[in-house]
């Protein structure tokens, strides 16, 4: 069995004394055991919406989801075991050492050694002494990182993770979910940030209305991402030779100096500026988050 997650038109329609609120509306797709799945969108997208449905937090109006091979609402108890899950408005007693929380924790799920917690607190830089209501947000966020990673789970669904963690400790929790992933471990995780899900995603799929927007390899949205190019030339040219151009758009000339945005191959744009002698070339193929945006604000289809 190679599939973690698989959501056939999975549908979330909500009963508000205001009429029904789409939740999501009819998503599908799978996630691959051992994979870091990113899972992107704007505010209101629907993304908690999916964690919770895996979850059986919540029930679908209409379609499926299986989890780890099994169904979220026949085999919960099963299957809450197996995976590690932090919610994205993560809640515990605030009266409790972040410490005895951990152990608690721990021990509804079979027991976890205290080495274990104890190594990833000292990871996270958190003092398991204090007592939680007296942690800043970021620092209860790690308690919340703590207990979804502490038993090794063979999936981890992590919905806004890295919310209110400084940069650094930011960097650890990468690092966690890229050691989970190489034991074999599978992560699902929703965020805002572009460069976290990059840094360590295998596939990112970006959700919108309630509905896939995209879905694709990091390499692959990469390749796909827009090219910003500058060029400098010896003499003026003129804008009417690049305009025409398959894929140039928000093309610039000022003199010498071209700059435009290359959607696919460069190859024409390249061999045109070849007729001129080019003094300078700046390319900038790394903007995956004006993809990004382009696909939060329906400016690029799926
Ligand atoms: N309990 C609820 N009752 C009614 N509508 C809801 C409920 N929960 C979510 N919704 C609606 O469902 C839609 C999807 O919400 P969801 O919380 O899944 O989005 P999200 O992608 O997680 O957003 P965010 O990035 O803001 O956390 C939104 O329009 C939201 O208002």
């Amino acid at each position: 069995m190679t599939t973690a997650i698989e959501l056939c038109d999975l549908t979330k329609t909500y009963n508000t004394r205001r009429g029904p609120r789409r939740g999501l509306a009819g998503l599908t797709l799978t996630v691959q055991r051992g994979e870091v799945f990113g899972y992107l969108g704007p505010n209101g997208a629907g993304k908690s919406t999916t964690i919770r449905l895996l979850l059986d937090l919540i029930r679908p109006t209409a379609g499926t989801a299986r989890v780890l091979g099994m169904d979220p609402r026949s085999d919960a108890v099963a299957l809450h075991r197996r995976i590690g899950y932090l919610a994205g408005d993560f809640v515990v007693d605030g009266r409790q050492q972040a410490g005895a929380c951990l152990d608690f924790l721990g021990n509804l799920r079979g027991g976890v050694p205290a080495a274990r917690i104890a190594e990833l607190a000292d990871r996270l830089e958190l003092d398991l002494r204090a007592p939680i209501k007296s942690l800043s947000k970021g620092n209860r966020q790690k308690v919340g990182l703590i207990q979804a990673f502490m038993h090794q789970p063979e999936l981890l669904i992590l919905d806004e993770p890295s919310s209110g963690l400084d940069p650094l400790v930011q960097q650890t929790f990468l690092a966690m979910v890229t050691e989970a992933s190489q034991r074999g471990q599978t992560v699902f995780m929703s965020s805002h940030i572009m460069s976290e899900v990059e840094a360590v995603a295998d596939r990112v799929a970006i959700i919108r209305e309630g509905r896939l927007a995209a879905l694709d390899t990091v390499a692959d949205l990469r390749a796909r991402s827009l090219l910003h190019v500058r060029l400098t030339f010896a003499a003026p040219v003129a804008a009417r030779e690049f305009a025409e151009l398959p894929g140039v758009t928000d093309l610039r000339t000022d003199g010498i100096t071209l700059s435009c945005a290359v959607d696919g191959s460069p190859d024409a744009l390249i061999k045109t500026a070849a007729r001129h002698t080019v003094t300078g070339l700046h390319a900038d193929g790394q903007d995956l988050e004006s993809l990004f945006q382009a696909y939060y604000t329906g400016e690029r289809a799926a």
